[in-house]
């Protein structure tokens, strides 16, 4: 089964759009204690959960121990629920072929974030595997998004929408990966118009303030997951992670149906 197609069961079983971003941020009781943070996250979480999303940033900020911990909750992520690993990765091909044999060989994530701003070589080395999915980062949910990404060119298009072409692409060539795309929520005002009919990632709710009314404005018929990480991790108040996981994913599903 393709990557898209995956996603979209997942998302009719569940009738859930929400992906659980998995950041963890060792606090007073330190690195020892998020093991067990990591379970209960992902206990409570999961049949709410179109995704999961575990940034490599926040384990590798904790050394090779978080390297394991990765390691360890890949390998006891439920397998009904399809991983992308947000790991932003970007550079030659041929280094591109090393990062796409160890993500999709070796650690057991169905899908991968990449930064397109190398060129198409350097997405090629992971178009060719099964069942796997890459997200191009399109446009962000940082301000700094308004610096390359939304500037326009000269024939009117906007600098995204080479990033959208390499993806078409992508397609025109047959591949095995399914190909997607980063949208940040607080971006997303006349963006989503001009995406194509692929899978986007759209981090950006909760924390960072985005509002779901774009989305369901957009009327989109792709696989789209909508990320939270702190809003479920570190909401600071004191509902469980299930709790807040179920309000986002009523929210989410409320906000598609209009
Ligand atoms: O444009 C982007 C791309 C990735 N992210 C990542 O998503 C989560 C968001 O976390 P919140 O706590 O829900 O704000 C985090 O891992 C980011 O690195 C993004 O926010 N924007």
């Amino acid at each position: 089964m393709r990557y898209a197609e995956r996603l979209q069961a997942r998302i009719e079983t569940t009738g859930s759009r929400l992906c659980v971003g998995i950041d963890p941020r060792p606090g007073d009781d330190g690195i020892d204690a998020v093991p067990d943070f990591l379970k209960k996250l992902v206990a409570e979480t999961w049949e709410r959960a179109a995704a999961f999303k575990p940034n490599m940033a926040y384990f590798e900020a904790m050394g090779l121990r978080g390297i394991e911990m990765l390691g360890e909750l890949l390998e006891q992520m439920p397998d009904e629920v399809p991983v992308i690993l947000d790991a932003k990765r970007s550079d030659i091909g041929e280094t591109q072929k090393y990062y796409a044999h160890s993500y999709f060989s070796h650690w057991k994530v169905d899908a991968v974030t990449l930064n397109p701003f190398l060129g198409y070589d350097s997405i090629e080395p992971f178009l060719g595997w099964e069942g796997k999915g890459i997200y191009l980062l399109a446009v962000t949910s940082n301000p700094g998004s308004a610096d390359f990404q939304r500037q326009s060119l000269a024939d009117g298009r906007s600098v995204f929408e080479l990033v959208t072409a390499l993806g078409e692409r992508s397609l025109a060539e047959e591949n095995a990966t399914d190909v997607g795309y980063v949208v940040g929520l607080t971006n997303a005002a006349g963006v989503l118009a001009k995406m194509p009919d692929a899978p986007l990632l759209v981090p950006g709710l909760g924390a960072q303030g985005g509002d779901l009314a774009s989305l369901a404005a957009a009327g989109r018929s792709a696989p789209d997951v909508i990320n939270v990480s702190r809003g479920i991790s570190y909401a600071g108040d004191d509902r469980s992670f299930a709790q807040r996981a179920a309000d986002w994913a009523d929210k989410i599903a409320a906000a598609y149906q209009g």
